[in-house]
């Protein structure tokens, strides 16, 4: 098999909840990558690549097509504008809830609501849904702090076991989404590069199952 595929990795927390099940997918980098400031790694099956990106960059390099695969969290890929993409599997790690939540017992103002996010493009979508009016501030992490300082109301933000929020004063309101790690493929990759694609589908699918 000659033709290279290029999986692109999202680093952090969703990279270490990969790894074993790429593992379990008998795919293996040649080299710890913890342990290496390489960004591109070869592999076990000498046509498939790992490169390893932030989170937010996955859906542009796999639109751009550099990237047949993606790994990246449902959250990023709900804000992404990308498309060009199939998400084919759920990869069932990193499993979290993306939440509304505001200060613990405080009731919400009866004027335009004030929501600080990271996840703007989210938050603006699901209140207009809601049909409730927002000005969406847009934050690049500490979410916490928004409600706290008077910055916001409300924050959306990723919700696990509800540590953080608590430690903050916060609590968790309203559900908007299960999030989830996805694969995700280049759509013209899917079509062009079918036959080896398919087979590592199939592997990861089975490394999925086998975790379940
Ligand atoms: N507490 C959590 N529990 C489970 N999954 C989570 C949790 N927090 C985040 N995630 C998932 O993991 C992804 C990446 O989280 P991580 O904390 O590694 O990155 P980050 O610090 O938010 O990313 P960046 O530094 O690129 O902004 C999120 O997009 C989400 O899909
Ligand atoms: O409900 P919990 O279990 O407390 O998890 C939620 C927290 O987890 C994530 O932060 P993370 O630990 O990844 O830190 P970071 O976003 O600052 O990188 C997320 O941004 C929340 O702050």
């Amino acid at each position: 098999m000659s033709e290279t595929l290029t999986i692109a990795l999202s680093k952090g927390r969703i990279l270490k909840e990969t790894l074993p099940l790429l593992e379990k997918a008998n795919i293996f980098p040649v080299e710890d990558i913890s342990k290496s400031r390489k960004l591109i790694f070869d592999t076990n099956h000498s046509h498939i690549k790992l490169v390893i990106l932030r989170a937010t960059d996955v859906p542009t390099y796999v639109e751009h097509g550099v990237a047949d695969f993606g790994v990246a969290g449902k959250d990023v890929l709900m804000e992404a504008t990308t498309k060009n993409l199939y998400e084919l599997l759920d990869l069932k790690i990193a499993k979290c809830r993306l939440m509304t939540a505001g200060v613990t017992g405080k009731e919400l103002p009866q004027r335009r609501l004030k929501v600080a996010s990271k996840f703007t493009k989210t938050a603006k979508s699901y209140f207009a849904e809601q049909g409730i009016q927002a000005d969406v501030i847009k934050l690049y992490g500490a979410m916490e702090l928004a409600p706290i300082m008077g910055l916001a109301d409300l924050i959306v933000d990723i919700v696990d076991t509800g540590n953080t929020l608590k430690a903050n004063g916060l609590e968790p309101r309203d559900h908007i989404a299960d999030i989830s790690t996805r694969l995700v493929v280049n759509k013209a990759a899917y079509k062009t590069k079918y036959q080896h694609i398919q087979p590592i589908l199939d592997m990861l699918s089975g490394a999925v199952e086998a975790g379940e």
